[in-house]
Formats: structure tokens, C-alpha cells, sequence
């Protein structure tokens, strides 16, 4: 018998592994995973345009940041979130925090051109 014959296969399944034995917990937590998955795949996407910006910046002589577009952004998301209840602030937060990773990369790739 070949040597690794009886060696399992490594465990790839990324499903995630409930946690809880309280079932109604288990049912609210498998929601959030697959919305904590969609967030991640969502933000992967944005990344892959906003890379593709900061590029074309890079190559086009265009700032890294443009304020007057993220204001307006801003203001559209604010009013969104208003809208959908969610707290006005902590989307504007969010949105804040993920604008300046982009700009910080867009300003990388200024640099690297
Ligand atoms: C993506 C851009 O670059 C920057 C990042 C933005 C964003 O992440 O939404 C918005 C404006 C710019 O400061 C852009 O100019 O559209």
C-alpha cells in the first residue's frame, strides 16, 4: 500500500461550523454569515475597480483624491442609509474609512508610476 494511502485529505470546506447548540441563535448567525461573506465579496469588487482608477490616475496625470466627489458620494450614502435605517453616521464612517484606504493606494500607485 502507497505511504499515503490512509493520509485524510486536508480539510478545504470553508462552510462555516456551527457554533451554538441554541438553534434559533445558530439560525440568526448562519444569516449573518452569509451577509458578513457578501460585505467581503462586495468590498473585494470595489477594490478591483478602484484599483483600476488609481492606474488610470497614475497614468493620466489625475490627483489621487477627489474631495468634491467623495462629498457628494457622501451625502447620496447618508441619505440612503437614513432611508434604510441604518445610523446616517456610522455609514458615512464607514464609507470615510474606506475612501482613505483607497486614496492611500491610489497615492502608492502615483508614487510608483
Ligand atoms: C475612486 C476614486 O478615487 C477616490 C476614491 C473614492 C472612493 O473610494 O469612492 C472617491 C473619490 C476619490 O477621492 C474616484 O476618483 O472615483
Amino acid at each position: 500500500m502507497p505511504e499515503n494511502a490512509s493520509t485524510p485529505a486536508p480539510n478545504l470546506d470553508i462552510t462555516p461550523v456551527p457554533s451554538t447548540p441554541d438553534p434559533v441563535l445558530a439560525g440568526f448567525r448562519s444569516s449573518i454569515d452569509n451577509i458578513d461573506a457578501a460585505l467581503i465579496h462586495m468590498l473585494a469588487e470595489r477594490f478591483r475597480i478602484t484599483k483600476a482608477v488609481g492606474e488610470y490616475k497614475a497614468t493620466h496625470a489625475l490627483p489621487a483624491s477627489d474631495p468634491g466627489r467623495e462629498e457628494r458620494q457622501i451625502t447620496r450614502l447618508r441619505k440612503l442609509a437614513e432611508e434604510s435605517q441604518l445610523d446616517p453616521d456610522f455609514g458615512e464612517k464607514f464609507l470615510r474609512f474606506i475612501i482613505d484606504e483607497v486614496i492611500r493606494h491610489h497615492e502608492k500607485a502615483k508614487a510608483e508610476a
